[in-house]
């Protein structure tokens, strides 16, 4: 039979921690004999460093990076090159086999454009073939959000979502969303568990805005679309994964 899978989503900052990011590879291997798992990662602030390189000033809506034609070829690169094989090439030094893919790799993620003239996409359909064939095999996928639209048009995907759609298609029982705060915050204090009304209202009020909207909504969706668990919250030490499994860090999020 096979092992519950667990989807965890690295944000960009969160991922620039190699430290961290080797004890997490060492409590993935710890916890392979329980679960699957499949890491998707972000990397908006690398992109945003890089479009500031070449004088574009990113802009988002609600966390999510409104992407021209021109920005794409930047998207892809901070994402599917940069980010992607640097996570590849740590989890592979600390023994764990891994294999990076974007979500164009075998059609797993397919969506449309936003508007018209965007290159920010929305998801409109999943295929998990690849992911299946990756993890039968003993290896680690290591997903990059950047996708295709229905002319094999590259998008740009926001992570969390991504991270959601995969974690639908393969019926994940746990999210892990993985970032560079403790968890949900509320005027600085840690909120260790939040449900959907009350995540609405703090979305509402402006408390919870910018990156963590994508990632609450995400959340609510998954354990919606029969996710057993779903945590925010970030990695530092090994043992972390546990921790925030347990409740012991970071924020649960529950739908009542
Ligand atoms: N209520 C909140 N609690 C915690 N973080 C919040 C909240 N509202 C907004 N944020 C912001 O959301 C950020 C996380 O989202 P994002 O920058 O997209 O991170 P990631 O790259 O990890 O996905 C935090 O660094 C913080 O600035
Ligand atoms: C459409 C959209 O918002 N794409 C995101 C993809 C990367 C991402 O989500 O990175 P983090 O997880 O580090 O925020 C972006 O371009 O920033």
């Amino acid at each position: 039979m096979s092992k519950p899978l667990m989807i965890i989503k690295t944000g960009g900052r969160a991922a620039e921690n190699s430290g961290a990011l080797r004890h997490l590879a060492e409590e993935i291997k710890e916890l392979s004999r329980s679960y699957d798992f499949l890491l998707v990662h972000g990397g908006g602030a690398a992109v945003s460093a890089i479009q500031k390189t070449y004088g574009i000033e990113p802009v988002f809506k609600d966390g999510i990076r409104m992407t021209s034609e021109k920005e794409m070829d930047l998207v892809d690169m901070g994402l599917a090159g940069l980010m992607n094989k640097k996570i590849v090439r740590l989890f592979s030094s600390c023994g764990l086999l891994s294999v990076g893919i974007s979500g164009a790799d075998g059609s797993m993620l397919t969506g449309e454009p936003i508007g018209e003239g965007s290159r920010t996409g929305r998801i409109t359909g999943s295929d998990r073939k690849i992911i299946d064939l990756l993890l039968q095999g003993g290896f680690t996928p290591i997903v990059s959000p950047v996708s295709s639209d229905s002319r094999g048009g590259a998008l740009n995907i926001n992570a969390d979502e991504a991270a959601l759609a995969l974690g639908i298609a393969c019926k994940a029982d746990t999210i892990v969303f993985l970032s560079d705060i403790p968890g949900i915050l509320n005027s600085g204090e840690l909120i260790d568990r939040i449900n959907e009304p009350e995540a609405d209202r703090l979305i509402e009020q402006g408390i919870i805005s910018g990156g963590m909207i994508p990632k609450v909504r995400s959340s609510l969706k998954a354990l919606h679309e029969g996710a057993g668990t779903v945590v925010i919250g970030e990695y530092i030490n090994q043992g972390d994964l546990n921790n925030l499994l347990k409740g012991n860090k970071g924020t649960k999020i529950w739908l009542k």
